[in-house]
């Protein structure tokens, strides 16, 4: 259906327009063939299983992650295999290893792209940047996207929940003339709430975006200066942590959730409210300049060549963990731990 966004109207297609019984008769010949089982694979292929399809997992044996699906109920040489061997069989074939991991796994895809079948992407990353994977899928299959928007987590905790997480959806090829109803069914059966309608280069570009953006790279900055500037003028490790992060996530950012900010303005004092109001413009004039230069990285593929240089190294999960590491060992992230000891729910 039509939705007005702001002034704008957009396709969205919603579960009830769409329901899962239609997606379940969509997909009812075919085998889902759920590629790697990182974040996204886990949370898509246990919400389309409980969803009634016909899913198996792609997997590297003898891997943490194997493990991890043997554990979550997949049965091997019955639901989990071999990549090679779920690529065979799979007549949709998910490709949910990481991005850069998908770039050495594309010629064993590719041999078993065969006419018909449909290859997906929850990011538009590998075909958008195809220069640089050297993803270009045959002319013959479908190459559809259902990007959650959310991490694979929330995506298993929300359908467990009987909620829904929302999704970007798109189609980049339609070999079959079944590319759009193909989509729907499986971004319905992935568990999303609604599907919003994208294209590969818009999804790609704007998820890159966000991740470096206001999502996790910006807010862990402006966390961090402000931080560093209540600690610098005498302000206690807790007392600096509890005004930057803790009051936020616990109190403050669930308003924002609920109704907007005006309103999670309007429910703080007057005294907030004219401090707020004065100085959300001043910071929004020192970041913009950032967000353009993130953009335009994003824009040129930089982003993507970085992402892709590193993450393909043989030790990028170490090299992630540690600086992973370096984050939670900071003043702040130290201080939030002691912090989180105190909820009710984490102290006995
Ligand atoms: N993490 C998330 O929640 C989200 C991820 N996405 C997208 O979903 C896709 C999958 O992402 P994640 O689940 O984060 O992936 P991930 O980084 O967790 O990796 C998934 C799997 O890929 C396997 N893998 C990596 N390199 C490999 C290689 N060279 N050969 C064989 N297997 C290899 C790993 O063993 C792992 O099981 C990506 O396109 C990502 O951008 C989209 C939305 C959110
Ligand atoms: C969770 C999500 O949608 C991200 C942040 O874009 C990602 O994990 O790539
Ligand atoms: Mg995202
Ligand atoms: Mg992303």
């Amino acid at each position: 259906m039509k939705l007005t966004f702001g002034s704008v109207e957009e396709n969205v297609v919603t579960r009830e327009e769409f329901p899962l019984a239609q997606a379940q008769e969509v997909l009812k010949d075919e085998v889902i063939a759920v590629l790697g089982y990182g974040v996204q694979g886990p949370g898509q292929a246990l919400n389309l299983k409980d969803n009634g399809f016909n899913v198996i997992v792609g997997q590297r044996k003898d891997s943490k992650t194997w493990d991890k699906a043997v554990a979550d109920g997949w049965v091997p040489g019955e639901t989990l295999f071999e990549l090679e061997e779920a690529c065979e069989k799979g007549t949709i074939l998910q490709f949910l290893l990481s991005d850069a991991g998908q770039i050495a796994l594309w010629p064993t895809v590719k041999k078993h792209l065969s006419p018909g079948k449909a290859l997906y992407f929850s990011h538009g990353f590998g075909v958008t940047y195809k220069e640089k994977t050297g993803i270009i899928p045959p002319a013959d299959v479908d190459v559809i996207l259902v990007a959650p928007k959310g991490s694979g987590t929330s995506l298993r905790r929300m359908f467990v929940e009987g909620r829904g997480l929302n999704s970007s959806f798109a189609i980049y090829q339609d070999a079959t003339g079944r590319a759009r109803e193909r989509v729907i069914a499986l971004g319905i059966g992935v568990g999303s709430g609604y599907l919003f309608e994208t294209d590969f280069y818009k999804e790609v570009t704007s998820d890159l975006t966000g991740e470096r953006g206001t999502l996790m790279g910006a807010i862990q900055g402006i966390f961090a200066a402000q931080y560093e500037v209540l600690r610098a003028n005498g302000h206690s490790p807790s007392e600096a942590f509890n005004e930057t992060v803790e009051e936020l996530t616990q109190s403050l950012m669930p308003l924002v959730a609920e109704n907007g900010m005006d309103w999670m303005y309007a429910n703080c004092s007057t005294t907030a409210q004219r401090g707020a109001l004065d100085w959300w413009k001043p910071f929004r004039d020192a970041t913009k300049p950032v967000f353009e230069s993130l953009y335009e990285s994003v824009k040129t593929g930089q982003e993507a060549q970085k992402s892709i240089d590193s993450n393909s190294k043989s030790d990028y999960r170490a090299k992630l963990e540690e600086e992973l590491k370096e984050l939670r060992e900071s003043e702040m992230w130290q201080a939030g731990a002691t912090v989180r000891q105190l909820r009710p729910e984490n102290n006995g």
